[in-house]
């Protein structure tokens, strides 16, 4: 479906402010709303002027270059890497199998902060102005949460590990990355703005993301493109304390970057971005070996791949190249989704799928949408979470269910319930 301002021509302004404050107490309590945030740098966008429903990240560049080739832009901040209009997005993992439908959205208002500069940016409208929007109501904690469980139980889904474990071995395939699911209800309709602000003062070293009811903080980068330079942060390996976190967090790093079955998940995963990524680059540095990324409830193997982008491709078109990476598939890419298709028994909708925003000049920043969780219209009382681990030759089922339940941390504590 898309909705857009036809062939009239779209005025957007953008002004230099003064330092707005936190960017999520913008966010309005109903109507649309979405922020992309880390460190308190990043933005908010209230109001839609376009919308595109589309499952594929090359029709939404399409889509994107038209509509911002209908825009006249003024901006105080010419250049500045993020001002102006944006299309905010949140993709879908598996397109060809998910019943859901990825979102690409042209705010009308944006606020945003990077560092010491704060911008605003309207789109029509030009009689409303520079000043900034009211901020929204206060959030609201939820009330009584109860936990439904899964779509599996822990044991079926570790039945499932041991298959795929299995296929492995049998050299059919490298490495599959396998999720489940939680399901939660609350006796309301739950505030996305509260779960928000918890994620943003816990997770503050994530990119955190607010849109069309899919929130979470992901620790992983799918790319940044600035300018001619693209850079991706890989994750795949991870360690957690146990429940007594009585285990020296150098030691845990280190008994990370020793442990051979996490470096082959990891090499895996930074094979098919660095693969993915070397048509669009005139030179690259991958680094040889991960550093450890340290999370409050994990630590995960990191890489961050950079590259000279050749002129003309997008962070759009680098997203479509490089998802799914397999930090969220596996190897060999195709192999891996349709195991997952056979497998897995959820819709992952647009968990693991592309989530972010791109600029008029093709610039943005597309993160993976992990550590978070999906609520819908129809049942805005529930919310479905989702966490994945990647299964290699080595793995152990019990112990996978284990690191999946360390990723669902995030989002129980931002509900405010205890882990089980
Ligand atoms: C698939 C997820 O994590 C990925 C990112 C970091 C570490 C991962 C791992 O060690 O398995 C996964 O590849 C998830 O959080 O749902």
């Amino acid at each position: 479906m898309i909705l857009d301002f036809g062939t009239a021509r779209m005025r957007a302004t953008t002004v230099a402010i003064a330092d707005p404050g936190p960017l999520e107490r913008f966010l309005p309590e109903s109507g649309p709303g979405s922020a992309f945030i880390r460190r308190g740098d990043g933005v908010v966008a209230l109001g839609e002027v376009a919308r595109f429903e589309t499952d594929r990240l090359d029709a939404a560049d399409v889509w994107w270059d038209e509509i911002s080739n209908q825009i006249d832009h003024d901006s105080e901040l010419p250049g500045e890497f993020g001002t102006g209009p944006l299309a905010l997005g949140s993709f879908i993992f598996d397109p060809d199998r998910s019943m859901e439908r990825s979102v690409l959205t042209v705010p009308q208002v944006i606020i945003g902060r990077r560092g010491d500069l704060a911008w605003m940016t309207r789109l029509g409208d030009a009689r409303r102005g520079t000043a900034l929007p009211s901020p929204g109501e206060p959030t609201r904690r939820p009330g009584h949460i109860t936990q439904m469980g899964g779509s599996l139980r822990r044991g079926e889904w570790e039945r499932i590990v041991a298959e795929v474990v299995t296929l492995i071995r049998s050299g059919e395939v490298d490495k599959v990355v396998l999720a489940r699911d939680l399901h939660l209800k609350a006796d309301g309709p739950l505030d996305l703005r509260h779960i928000y602000g918890r994620l943003l003062e816990t997770y503050p070293m994530t990119w955190a993301y607010l849109i069309d009811g899919l929130v979470g903080a992901t620790p992983e980068l799918l790319l940044r493109r600035q300018g001619g330079l693209v850079t991706s942060r890989v994750l795949a390996g991870t360690v957690w304390q146990d429940g007594s976190g009585a285990v020296d967090p150098l030691a845990l790093a280190a008994e990370l970057a020793r442990s051979e079955k996490d470096m082959s998940e990891h090499a895996f995963a930074v094979r098919s971005v660095a693969d993915a990524l070397a048509p669009y680059c005139r030179a690259m540095n991958v680094p040889d070996s991960p550093s450890v990324l340290r999370l409050p409830n994990v630590m995960h193997l990191a890489t961050d791949v950079t590259g000279v982008v050749e002129p003309g491709a997008t962070s759009l078109a680098l997203a479509a190249a490089l998802h799914p990476s397999a930090a969220v598939c596996g190897t060999p890419t195709h192999l891996a989704m349709d195991i997952i298709a056979e497998v897995e028994t959820i819709d992952r909708g647009r968990y693991a799928g592309p989530v972010g925003w791109v600029d008029m000049d093709g610039d943005g920043e597309w993160a993976i949408a992990l550590r978070g969780g999906q609520v819908r219209p129809e049942s805005p009382e529930s919310i479905q979470l989702f966490a994945g681990a990647g299964i290699v030759a080595d793995s152990t089922p019990s112990v996978e269910v284990q690191e999946t339940a360390a990723k669902f941390v995030p989002m129980l504590q931002a509900l405010g319930v205890a882990p089980s």
